[in-house]
């Protein structure tokens, strides 16, 4: 039984790592405030787990199981089922990785992947491990999966770490939405609050396009929601402009889509509005008011009156790029 098995921690000693001298350094970012924490077997979530680093230029660590994975699919499959039963009885894996204190850190990430539903099994040992020290932290949730939920692992960290503050907004990428990390991963920062310094923010980060029309340049600005912010990770983008409707709307279909989940919809087109019509996927610049359309998202709007500039007949070829 588990109980005897080395490779467990049982409940008597699960707090080992917390009064052993060896713990693991972080890799250091320029913004102290924030320690991201993984754990992968095949880097999805590291993956994601890098580009929050990256994002935030903070600290990271993998938290890591003390026995490697197997590189047979089987097996691992074969090993967590098993680690998941243990853990049900109390015995949590042994694990590589500990933290001395969290005591600089205003929000620790927390990344997995879900494994048969539930947090995969080296955070949950992590976790277990350092609950004392999570105690009064805010922890912020993300794990990527084939298609499962993230609901039963939120319950898991919750019933582990029963001290810490778990932020509401969770961010989970499956395999379908793993192509829109970036996008996704910033709009999941900016709605818990979670920022780059000040002084830190590229100018890339601008939300503000050109759009060249032969040698006239119109300026547009982007709205702060994930759409656009997709929108903006795409630039620069050379394409035609079809014309739509008697110059109503100026139109072309990006590839793929433009994300739109989560972006609330609704919009009353006033010329120069920049908008997705989400049953199609294209992008709808208008050249007039339009009646309202609950499928219509607004990315942005021209600046002034530089609408005109796309408000002639026919199909119009324009170069869009970022500030
Ligand atoms: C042992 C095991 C169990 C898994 N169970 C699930 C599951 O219940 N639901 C799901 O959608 N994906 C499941 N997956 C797929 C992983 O969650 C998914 O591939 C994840 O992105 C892997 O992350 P990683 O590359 O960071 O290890 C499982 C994978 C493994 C290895």
């Amino acid at each position: 039984c588990g109980k005897s098995d080395e490779s467990f921690i049982s409940e008597q000693t699960e707090n080992r790592n917390e009064n052993n001298d060896k713990t693991d350094t972080p890799i250091s970012g320029k913004n102290g405030h924030y320690l991201v924490l993984y754990s992968s077997r095949t880097n999805n979530t590291e993956h994601v787990a890098q580009t929050i680093q990256s994002i935030l230029d903070c600290d990271i660590l993998e938290v890591e199981p003390q026995i490697p994975y197997d590189d047979d699919y089987n097996s691992i499959l074969n090993r967590a089922q098993k680690e998941l039963e243990e853990i049900r009885q109390g015995n949590y894996p042994a694990i590589k990785t500990s933290v001395d204190n969290f005591d600089n850190y205003d929000i620790i990430f927390i990344g997995y992947p879900i494994w048969y539903g539930s947090m995969a099994t080296p955070m949950q040992s992590f976790l277990r491990q350092h609950a004392s020290k999570l105690s009064g932290k805010q922890i912020a949730l993300f794990a990527t999966s084939g298609s499962s939920d993230i609901a039963s692992s939120v319950n898991e960290a919750r019933s582990i770490c029963t001290e810490s503050i778990l932020i509401e907004q969770s961010l989970l990428l499956t395999s379908s939405t793993l192509p829109q990390m970036e996008s996704r991963i910033t709009e999941w920062l900016d709605r818990i609050g979670a920022d780059r310094e000040e002084s830190d923010i590229p100018e890339s980060s601008s939300q503000n396009i050109n759009i060249k029309i032969g040698n006239r340049t119109i300026t547009a600005t982007m709205e702060d929601n994930a759409a656009a912010q997709d929108f903006l990770s795409r630039l620069p983008l050379e394409v035609t402009l079809n014309d739509y409707n008697n110059t109503t709307e100026k139109i072309f279909y990006p590839s793929p889509t433009l994300t739109t989940e989560g972006v609330t919809r609704g919009c009353t087109p006033i010329p120069g509005d920049i908008t997705i019509y989400v049953p199609w996927g294209n992008v709808a610049i208008f050249c007039k008011n339009w009646s309202h359309s609950n499928d219509l998202i607004k990315i942005g709007h021209i600046n002034g009156n530089d609408i005109e500039a796309l408000s002639i007949d026919g199909d119009i070829q324009v170069k869009i790029e970022q500030q």
